[in-house]
């Protein structure tokens, strides 16, 4: 079991709130991403979660168990006695120590039997693909297997939840892929609830059952990476995920929905357009639109003028400005040529509406 519940849970320095009533549910064996700008509170959450950090406000509960009650002052469990496993984005493992002393530590401060120590070292070293590993110094390893080690000793614990911070922002690209996979696959095979906190939106997308996009403290959605690509609920979180266009729109206050469940709303001031119905009452908005979600049509009355021209081989994607809008792309197989400079015409072939 892992299910963890996170109840209004609040860190304030001073007068300066940086998590701001954050409601979180993950269920048992599911991995959630914690994803947000830098300073957006991602790894304040963890460290609440983890016990390194006092909430202001809030509860956690993991399973039944609750680790801390800010309002009903309930003393927090310590967090060794959290059975909550941690990797960092810096390789926190002991250069100087043998691979197998790295992961055994833990298991040596609990003083469990020799024998078990070797049995549970190895079980974990072939889970991260480290075996015929176990003499080397950490530090002979590369950046990728010395992760590898920290994974193990937070893995030979048994935890129920296993807290990842940032641990593959300092692997190369490839390397972070493999490793990506490698996670998913520790989550299925050893049933663990694991969150990880990442500003790679890629990342949480790939990932993730669930992902958490946090802004400034607050959670702005939280959703499946589905939901969150096609339901974003403002702006923010429909460019952070996935870089929709966002273009300014208008409808009316008592837009009636359609029987395909459309509403009529105007795009840019000269656009046309059904898009979902949503409840709002608002006149004056946003749609997001994402770049292969738009279609060069001479005959649009969308106009646009290419201000970059980005050859991407097998597509082209344009920056395009339009009046009153920011800028925004349009990606097209390469059959659509035009130069910098140019003025074209363009199509919206789906969007949804955002109040803010
Ligand atoms: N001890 C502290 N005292 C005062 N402010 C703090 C303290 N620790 C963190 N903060 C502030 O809390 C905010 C959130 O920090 P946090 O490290 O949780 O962000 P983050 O989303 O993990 O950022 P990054 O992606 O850059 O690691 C930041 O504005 C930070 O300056």
């Amino acid at each position: 079991m892992g299910k963890l519940s996170i109840r209004n849970l609040t860190k304030s320095y001073g007068d300066h709130t940086v998590v701001n009533k954050v409601n979180i549910e993950v269920d048992d064996s599911q991995l959630l991403t914690i994803v947000g700008p830098s300073g957006c509170g991602k790894t304040t959450i963890l460290r609440m979660i983890a016990g390194f950090i006092e909430p202001t406000g809030g509860q956690i509960y993991l399973d039944d168990k609750l680790l801390v009650d800010v309002e009903n002052r309930i003393a927090p469990i310590a967090p060794e006695k959290r059975n909550i496993g941690m990797v960092f984005q810096s390789y926190a493992v002991w250069p100087h120590m043998k691979v197998f002393d790295n992961v055994a530590y833990p298991l040596k401060l609990r003083k469990v039997s020799k024998d078990e120590i070797k049995s549970e070292v190895m079980r974990v070293l072939k889970v991260v693909h480290l075996e015929g590993l176990e003499n080397r110094m950490a530090h002979e390893l590369s950046g990728g297997q010395q992760q590898r080690v920290a994974l193990a000793r937070a893995l030979v614990m048994k935890p129920k939840l296993l807290l990842l911070d940032e641990p593959l922002s300092n692997l190369d690209a490839a390397l972070r892929e493999e490793m990506r996979g490698e996670i998913k696959e520790i989550q299925r095979t050893q049933h663990i609830t694991i969150i990880n906190v990442t500003h790679d939106q890629i990342e949480a997308m790939t990932m993730s059952d669930r992902v958490a996009v946090v802004r400034k403290g607050v959670l702005e959605q939280f959703a499946s990476p589905y939901e969150l690509y096609e339901e974003p609920v403002n702006t923010f979180v429909a460019r952070f995920i996935g870089s929709a266009n966002i273009l300014p729109a208008t409808k009316k206050a008592d837009a009636v929905r359609d029987s395909d469940g459309m509403m009529d709303v105007m795009v840019a001031g000269c656009y046309p357009l059904k898009v979902p119905y949503v409840d709002s009452k608002n006149e004056q908005g946003f749609v997001a639109v994402r770049t292969h979600h738009m279609a060069p049509n001479e005959a649009s009355p969308l106009k646009a003028h290419i201000r970059r021209a980005l050859y991407q081989g097998s597509q082209i994607e344009y920056y395009l400005e339009a009046p009153g809008c920011e800028m925004f792309r349009l990606l097209t197989d390469v059959s659509f040529i035009q130069p910098e400079g140019a003025d074209i015409a363009v199509d919206i072939t789906k969007a949804v509406w955002l109040d803010e």
